[in-house]
């Protein structure tokens, strides 16, 4: 959904079940549950929608109506998910299909792509109206909540420190037509107005953003908790920060769900191409009509983007920014695959390896 379409009605609270509206339930989720009692063989009537809150090595925690528990892995569950979980066997029988995934490639032993999390709404990408600004890393967040399937909506804090907020908010408003943008002063206005059209019941919202923007600000500033120190708060991490328990999944009072977890924050570009397109819609808009369809705008005859850069209706700092971002997107994807077939051929000369020293053995 495009983020000009501002969400006015969602999830009216009799329209889903309350408590689990609070956890982030939506009609989307509400209305896979019909499908599964006839289409799933071992699937209890009893079951009951649980949201992962927490990925341990091992475990699961799944928070429900009234259920809070730790589970055996299944479904391939990431933070955010929704897991039907039997009551008899305190297992999960079921994962929601996912409105959203955020994902990303991560290279250990094997390379793999490795969920961050599910079923957020709107990702509110974070930077401050200071030095911390920075176009290109802005487009790099949206095209990654883009890819994700979820709503970007850029947040610029710090207004009170700059002489000239409504600059930044320019300047941020040129990446995409399709996301929202507000400067603010988190430290001395409650957040909570200019955010309400997406901090809602039943809506599940994340911060993305470089250390030190204000993400903690603007939650607990949500949470009620306005002109706390944050940093004091933070000390007492545990116990102190926000106003629920729950590390990974926080409610607000109005019943948004929160979720932070470890690796959201600041996330690399990979696997992207579609997120990119997106926030570059309009340049490949242009770049279809340059004479040949693998024109790289450099110095080939007939290309539309160096004509408009001429004219002057084409930014070419955006042009470069949109090339890097391809070049970051296809060199990240490609270092991941190719450490996937390196590893296959290393394992299989190994392998070679090892049997012809078995041979050898048997020979002797
Ligand atoms: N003046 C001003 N200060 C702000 C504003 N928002 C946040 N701050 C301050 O900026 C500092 C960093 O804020 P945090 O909320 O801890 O930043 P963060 O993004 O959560 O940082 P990490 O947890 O490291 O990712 C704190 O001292 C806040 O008080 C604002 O709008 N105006
Ligand atoms: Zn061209």
């Amino acid at each position: 959904m495009p983020a000009s379409e501002r969400p006015e009605t969602i999830d009216a609270p009799d329209a889903v079940d309350a408590p689990l509206a609070r956890l982030g339930w939506t009609p989307f989720f509400e209305a896979q549950l019909e499908g599964f009692s006839s289409s799933i063989p071992d699937f209890s009537a009893a079951a009951q929608p649980t949201r992962v809150t927490a990925v341990h090595r091992n475990t699961l925690r799944v928070i429900g109506v009234d259920v809070d528990l730790t589970i055996p892995h299944a479904f391939e569950a990431t933070v955010g998910d929704w897991l039907m979980l039997d009551p008899q066997t305190k297992t999960a029988c079921a994962r929601l299909e996912r409105s959203s995934l955020i994902k990303r490639k991560a290279a250990g032993r094997i390379t793999y792509t490795q969920s961050i999390a599910a079923n957020i709404d709107t990702v509110f990408v974070v930077s401050s109206c200071n030095a911390d600004f920075n176009v290109a890393r802005l487009e790099r967040y949206v095209a990654l909540a883009f890819e994700a399937d979820t709503t970007p909506v850029i947040i610029l804090t710090k207004a009170d420190l700059s002489d000239d907020p409504d600059g930044y908010v320019a300047q941020a408003q040129t990446i995409s037509d399709r996301v929202a943008v507000l400067a603010l002063d988190v430290r001395n206005t409650d957040p909570s107005d200019a955010l309400a059209p997406w901090v809602q019941l039943g809506q599940t919202i994340a911060f993305l953003g470089s250390s030190g923007v204000g993400k903690s600000t603007l939650v607990n500033a949500l949470s009620g908790q306005i002109k706390a120190a944050t940093q004091g708060i933070r000390d007492d991490d545990a116990k102190g920060r926000h106003t629920t328990t729950h590390r990974e999944l926080h409610q607000l009072p109005n019943g948004c769900a929160v979720l932070d977890t470890p690796g959201m924050r600041e996330l690399q570009l990979t696997d992207a191409a579609s997120g990119i397109k997106d926030v570059f819609a309009d340049l490949i808009e242009i770049a279809a009509q340059c004479k040949f369809s693998d024109c790289a705008h450099q110095s080939e005859p007939k290309c539309a983007i160096k004509a408009g850069i001429a004219d002057g209706s084409v930014d070419p700092a955006r042009v470069e920014r949109w090339q890097k971002l391809q070049d970051e997107d296809a060199h990240n994807s490609e270092a991941a695959s190719q450490t996937v077939a390196h590893r296959k051929a290393r394992d299989k000369s190994l392998g070679k390896t090892i049997k012809g020293l078995q041979k050898g053995n048997r020979k002797k």
